[in-house]
């Protein structure tokens, strides 16, 4: 029996505490995904322990043949998971089985509501890993020395899952870690072969380390017969131990696919798609890439996790090898494996390896196509838009090579619908594009209602030509990188003077003209009255409903970029609107038959409403306010 020294308590990191009780109340009828996490960790384990072996044989100490053994005590009510992986040191264990060190965890642990189902699907979304051993354990020692360490140096963790654990060394002989679950009362049938076997052949078969199980059987005698009272245990592998990715694609069931995904992304829920690839020749890779069905809780983490897990000719590299994909594609997760890079490869020699941008432009590529693909079924791409898209109207910027195919991918809300739902791609808009129009028109603001009503479609929706109604955050920044789609261009149909090209005849254009011509004094009073606060006035045919709107120059910078960058704390010039007038508008004509105070507080207050409408603040808003209800009330 080892003795335990050097035995401290210490309390569990808050957000332990909070993520434990959760996931013991929320995860119920999700209980079996323990076994899960706990061999998904062993595997890992394993892996790690065979890249350090790479260039330090002796730490395996002698035991090279990496695996996992999973053990069950029915009368006792335990399970015990044993690998000789790397294993973990007393500074390992307290900081790996007592805190949550990943970036963003508290923000994530607030939205959680106390709902069962809802807190389930988050939980899911976060990776619940060791803890999980609690939702089936009240009681759990964890037994683990680091590979080549001297057998003193091992560590026995203790814990029932409430507030603290302990720590004590302990002699181990073997390296790598053992898990002993004592299961809660209702939990004890876990304890039971079948459903043990069950549950690894369901969750772990793909894991390329063999997962053990004991097998008593009396031995037999030369007949074949069973010898009373002679028991022998044999270890029987349970999993089918050969790496997923290794395997011809046509060998592979779905649900094979599915379960690798959980393992490699620490997902509870089922990919999206998949796309598995041998590549032989120049570049020689494999690669086995999903699209998750849900986001990760840290996408928009700077730091947060991204990017392949990494293997050369089979061997485990790294996790997160952010070098293979582009930031807009982080969504992505999978497995690579090649013989292109030397097996003692590192982050940093990554970032300086000429076939590493080979291989990363190959899997952008990819990715993309798998998208394309995607993109044929309906609803699994909307699911994939809804959850994704913002990600991916980066690419265009960060991606000018696959700006065309990226362009293909992206959905919008449009004139055509009216509605928020993201869901139309330009091969649409283009296919329905009108006679003799050349252009994609978009206009940006911020939030759906204030593009569907924006001023500026109001000529679109008379004549009929489609608009894409940008609202999201980044939509501004996508559409200066965006220059043209399928040899159309796009056009701001807030910026710069009004082109509709071939959709309006020239009867239309000489009759605006005119228009123009007639209307030239009262412009110059406008121009006047309003002095230095708008940069031109003009008249506009862009308008049916409304008497007037602001434009911008066309090359200025839009509205919604302008608040983001001074929210960020960027001082930005100030910038002067074009205020354009509809000469058909009855309080067009009431401006103009006005004179003295009235006209200029009735210019002044056209120029106000166009601001707002477009989403703008006013300067001296209760002014505004005070001038607007002197006319209602005149
Ligand atoms: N069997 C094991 N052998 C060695 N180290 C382990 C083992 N199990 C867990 N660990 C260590 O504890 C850490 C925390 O494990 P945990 O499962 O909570 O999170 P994770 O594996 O990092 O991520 P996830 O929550 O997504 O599974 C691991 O990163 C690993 O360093």
């Amino acid at each position: 029996m080892t003795t335990a020294t050097h035995e401290e308590t210490l309390g569990f990191q808050t957000e332990v505490k909070q993520l434990l009780h959760l996931m013991i109340n929320s995860l119920y009828s999700n209980r079996e995904i323990f076994l899960r996490e706990l061999v998904s960790n062993a595997a890992d384990a394993c892996d790690k322990l065979r890249y350090e072996a790479l260039d330090n044989d002796a730490i395996f100490e002698g035991d090279s043949e990496l695996r996992i053994e999973i053990e069950h005590d029915q009368q006792a009510g335990t399970i015990t998971l044993r690998d000789n992986g790397i294993g973990m040191n007393r500074d390992e264990v307290i900081e790996n089985l007592g805190t949550i060190a990943r970036s963003g965890t508290s923000e994530f642990l607030k939205q959680l509501s106390g709902e069962q189902q809802k807190d389930a699907k988050l939980i899911g979304q976060f990776g619940v890993g060791f803890y999980s051993g609690f939702i089936v354990a009240d009681d759990v020692t964890v037994r683990t020395r680091k590979a080549g360490t001297d057998h003193s140096e091992g560590v026995e963790w203790r814990s029932q899952g409430e507030g603290e654990f302990s720590v004590a060394d302990v002699e181990l002989e073997r390296h790598g870690t053992e898990i002993i679950l004592h299961l809660k009362e209702d939990a004890k049938d876990f304890a039971d072969d079948f459903r043990i076997q069950n549950l690894v052949r369901k969750y772990s078969d793909h894991i390329d380390v063999p997962v053990r199980m004991p097998k008593t059987e009396n031995a037999r005698d030369d007949e074949g017969n069973e010898i009373e009272g002679s028991e022998v245990t044999t270890w029987e592998t349970v999993n089918e131990a050969t790496a997923l990715w290794v395997r011809p694609k046509t060998d592979i069931e779905d649900e094979e696919y599915k379960a690798f995904y959980k393992h490699v992304a620490h997902d509870f829920s089922d990919p999206l798609t998949w796309s598995h690839n041998k590549v032989e020749g120049k570049l020689e890779y494999t690669s086995l890439l999903y699209v998750p069905g849900r986001a990760p809780f840290d996408l928009y983490e700077r730091d947060g996790a991204r990017g392949v897990k990494l293997y050369v000719q089979r061997v485990f590299i790294m996790d997160d090898a952010e070098q293979f994909l582009p930031l807009y594609l982080r969504f992505i997760k999978g497995v690579l494996d090649t013989r292109d890079l030397s097996l003692n490869v590192s982050r940093e020699l990554l970032q300086q390896d000429p076939q590493v941008d080979k291989i990363k432009s190959a899997l952008t590529k990819r990715s993309l196509d798998m998208l394309k693909k995607l993109a044929k079924d309906d609803e699994a791409y909307q699911t994939f838009w809804n959850t994704f898209g913002s990600v991916l109207k980066e690419g265009p910027a960060e991606d000018h090579a696959n700006r065309e195919k990226i362009a293909g991918l992206l959905r919008f809300s449009t004139t055509h619908t009216d509605s928020a739902t993201q869901d139309q791609s330009l091969a649409d808009y283009i296919g329905r594009m009108k006679e003799g129009q050349e252009k994609i028109y978009y206009i940006v603001a911020d939030g759906f209602n204030a593009t569907k009503s924006s001023p500026h479609l109001e000529i679109f929706r008379k004549k009929g030509v489609e608009v894409l109604l940008l609202h999201d955050r980044i939509d501004e920044w996508l559409m200066s990188h965006l220059t043209e789609f399928e040899g159309k261009s796009f056009v701001d149909v807030a910026k710069g003077d009004l082109d509709l090209g071939e959709v309006e005849d020239e009867d239309e254009k000489k009759a605006q003209e005119e228009t123009a011509k007639a209307k030239e004094d009262l412009v110059k009073r406008v121009q006047d009255a309003l002095g230095g606060d708008v940069q031109e006035v003009r008249v506009t045919h862009r308008l049916t409903d409304s008497p007037a709107c602001v434009v911008l120059p066309e090359h200025e910078m839009g509205y919604q970029m302008r608040r983001i960058m001074e929210a960020a704390g960027q001082p930005m010039p100030e910038v002067k609107p074009i205020l354009e007038l509809n000469p058909e508008h009855a309080l067009v004509t009431r401006l103009e038959g006005a004179e003295g105070e009235g006209f200029g507080d009735l210019a002044r207050i056209l120029l106000d409403q166009a601001v707002i409408a477009e989403g703008g603040h006013l300067d001296d808003p209760a002014a505004y306010v005070k001038r607007l209800n002197t006319l209602l009330s005149a």
